[in-house]
């Protein structure tokens, strides 16, 4: 249970007696078997194997710190209550912990083997795709429009689809072409050469540990990035007439993996898809929580069950031209993947003239960006390694399952009242490892978006997501974003004023980046440590030596070199003291569903679709009227 004390976060602290605390002590490796417990979910009971064997061996005489750390706790050393007590193995050296911290686990770095050549994509790439998640029970509408022609379709100018229109030119296809119909078009034909032969990708029906315990997704994510690359939109008319392989027997048969987390359903027409998904009508609209890119989100009742959900409508601004990509990405990757730290979509209902869908969501009581908008003192560091541990663990998930998010923000990650934090907005997620054009730059909102974007690389990786953790962990940290650039030059402008201008010594190949000489002015030193001093008497925030390093790694230009979210859960910084705070023990703050968390923002960091969405805001929405209309 979390420490329930609405409106009284700043008082919280004092009134969290020591016994209290210690009442609650839980090791870091409990940590990790406590963000399970509310979970009734079958795959959460998983543990991998990978994990297993690194529990074995941390058992088989792995160094263990708990007793420095104990010793420390009770001189009472920044304990904070609710602090979890030191049980996991540390390296942590008193005297120059950063300095002296040995590289944080292996180098892991999973790079988009991005294939330029069209022949060499052909004859070279290996590539065994997952099979597509289940097919959800009834999903489009039929009366959906008709398919764009492809000249619409590829207009990217509108919406953040035209992000994704960059990197997404194949003509028109139908949704029975995609993962959740049966049959191929043409163009998922021209793949199949590439899925039958291997890559590092993951295997069919692999499940990559999340080093949490948790099972991977029940059905990985699908290869549409792979196979969708042509268009944003789908037409739903479910009128394919393709033959019956649905892309997952397909891909199973070519690989002959066994191993597949659930049974591949058989191929279904979409039509089928009609068949039992529910009406937005069985939810009771209670109030409009927020609005972005993809759509109006309501917080809801479930008449049946009386459970308070969010609602995620999709925007269908585009109807004409069928059922928007980035949406149909967003959903698959939603509810194909199941972990903690990763907000569950449970269903998906449509509205009552067929022509909206929505996702139905657990409903989480704040995004942290407009909680910390709230809040009157910033995160302490032991709530802040409890949030960084969950995030981590959610990137970790991800990257684990080749699953780039490309747009972690402070907006996207969601905290409930037990203190559990979950990512959102996987609208422009994607999955990577296969062989892809090269990705757009265009993606993470300005003020999380890592150098080698600005700087204007296509062929990037999950180091791009490492980035917007290390603003992230700065924002949490100062309760303000780290670098609020107006527009790209002013961010990199910002980034070089405060971590210096990078070069060939400390980032090889920099100088050879498409915008690297955009005119910024030289800055060479690093005056990171300045804004998080060891100790402070001005109000800034501090930073212990190894949190400084974590930040450090995390902010590293060169992001071959930028710490992994494996090495980072692995980073002593969260086994010294103040220990992360248990979920617990987070502190609870006002419900603050009964507002529009639009009207609450206070800053918001431009992004390069901001003209856009604001375009699209004024025209309104479309599709049904009605409550959720
Ligand atoms: N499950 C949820 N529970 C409560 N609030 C939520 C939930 N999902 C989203 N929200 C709120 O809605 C906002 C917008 O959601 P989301 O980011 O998924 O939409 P989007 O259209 O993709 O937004 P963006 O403009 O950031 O791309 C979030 O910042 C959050 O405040």
């Amino acid at each position: 249970m979390a420490a329930g004390r609405y409106g009284a976060y700043n008082g919280f602290r004092d009134r969290d007696s020591e016994s209290e605390a210690s009442e609650k002590k839980e090791n870091l490796n409990n940590y990790k078997d406590n963000k399970d417990r509310p979970s009734n979910r079958e795959s959460r009971v998983r543990v991998s194997s990978r994990k297993e064997q690194s529990a074995a061996a941390e058992t088989n005489g792995a160094p263990r710190s708990s007793d420095s750390g104990r010793s420390r706790d009770r001189s009472g050393t920044d304990r904070e209550p609710g602090e979890l007590s030191s049980g996991a193995s540390g390296e942590s050296d008193e005297t120059g912990v950063a300095r002296s911290s040995p590289p944080v686990g292996a180098k892991k770095r999973k790079f988009s083997p991005i294939v330029w050549d069209q022949e060499e994509k052909q004859s070279k790439a290996v590539v065994p795709l997952p099979p597509p998640p289940p097919l959800p029970e009834g999903f489009v509408p039929s009366s959906l429009p008709e398919p764009a022609s492809v000249s619409e379709v590829g207009s990217p100018d509108e919406t953040r689809d035209a992000v994704v229109a960059e990197e997404d030119f194949i003509s028109t296809r139908h949704i029975s072409a995609s993962r959740w119909a049966d049959a191929p078009d043409e163009g998922e034909e021209d793949l199949e050469p590439r899925r039958r032969s291997g890559s590092s990708s993951p295997e069919l029906g692999e499940v990559s540990g999340d080093g949490s315990g948790q099972s991977g997704p029940k059905s990985p994510v699908s290869h549409d990035d792979v196979e969708e690359e042509g268009q944003d939109f789908m037409d739903v008319d479910g009128g394919s007439e393709g033959d019956d392989r649905s892309v997952g027997t397909d891909s199973e048969a070519a690989h002959g993996s066994p191993e597949s987390p659930e049974p591949i359903k058989p191929p279904q027409r979409s039509i089928d898809m009609l068949k039992g998904c529910r009406s937005v009508d069985e939810f009771e609209r209670l109030n409009r929580i927020n609005e972005g890119t993809y759509g109006v989100v309501y917080r809801a009742r479930d008449k049946k069950t009386g459970e308070i959900v969010a609602l995620k409508k999709v925007k269908m601004e585009k109807e004409r031209e069928g059922f928007p990509l980035t949406s149909l990405r967003e959903i698959n990757i939603l509810l194909s993947f199941h972990h903690p730290s990763i907000v569950d979509v449970k269903e998906v209902v449509v509205g009552s003239s067929l022509d909206s869908i929505f996702m139905v969501m657990e409903y989480m009581e704040h995004d942290l960006k407009a909680l910390m908008e709230t809040m009157k003192q910033p995160f302490s560091q032991s709530e802040v390694k409890c949030l960084m541990l969950q995030l981590l663990e959610g990137a970790k998930y991800l990257h684990d399952n080749w699953v780039l998010h490309r747009d972690l923000k402070t907006s996207n990650l969601l905290l409930n009242n037990r203190g559990e934090l979950k990512i959102c907005d996987f609208g422009l997620s994607r999955q990577y490892g296969s062989p892809l054009k090269p990705y757009t730059h265009l993606v993470v909102t300005l003020w999380y978006r890592a150098p080698e974007l600005l700087l204007g690389v296509k062929e990037y990786s999950t180091a791009i997501d490492m980035w917007s953790l290390g603003c992230i962990m700065a924002e949490l940290l100062a309760k303000e974003p780290l670098f609020s650039g107006k527009t790209e030059i002013d961010q990199l402008d910002k980034i070089y004023r405060i971590l210096g201008t990078p070069n060939e010594r400390i980032w090889p190949g920099f100088a050879k980046l498409p915008k690297a000489r955009i005119q910024t002015v030289k800055q060479p030193y690093n005056k990171l440590r300045e804004k998080f001093p060891p100790t402070s008497f001005s109000g800034r925030p501090t930073l212990s030596e190894a949190g400084f390093d974590l930040l450090n790694k995390l902010l590293t230009f060169d992001p071959e070199k930028r710490i992994t979210a494996d090495a980072a859960l692995k980073h002593e910084w969260f086994r010294e003291v103040p220990l992360p705070k248990s979920k617990d023990f987070m502190p609870t703050f006002p419900a603050q569903n009964a507002q529009d968390r639009r009207v609450r923002r206070v800053m918001k960091s431009p992004d390069p679709l901001e003209e856009l969405r604001k375009k699209e805001l004024q025209q309104g929405e479309l599709g049904t009227g009605g409550l959720f209309g």
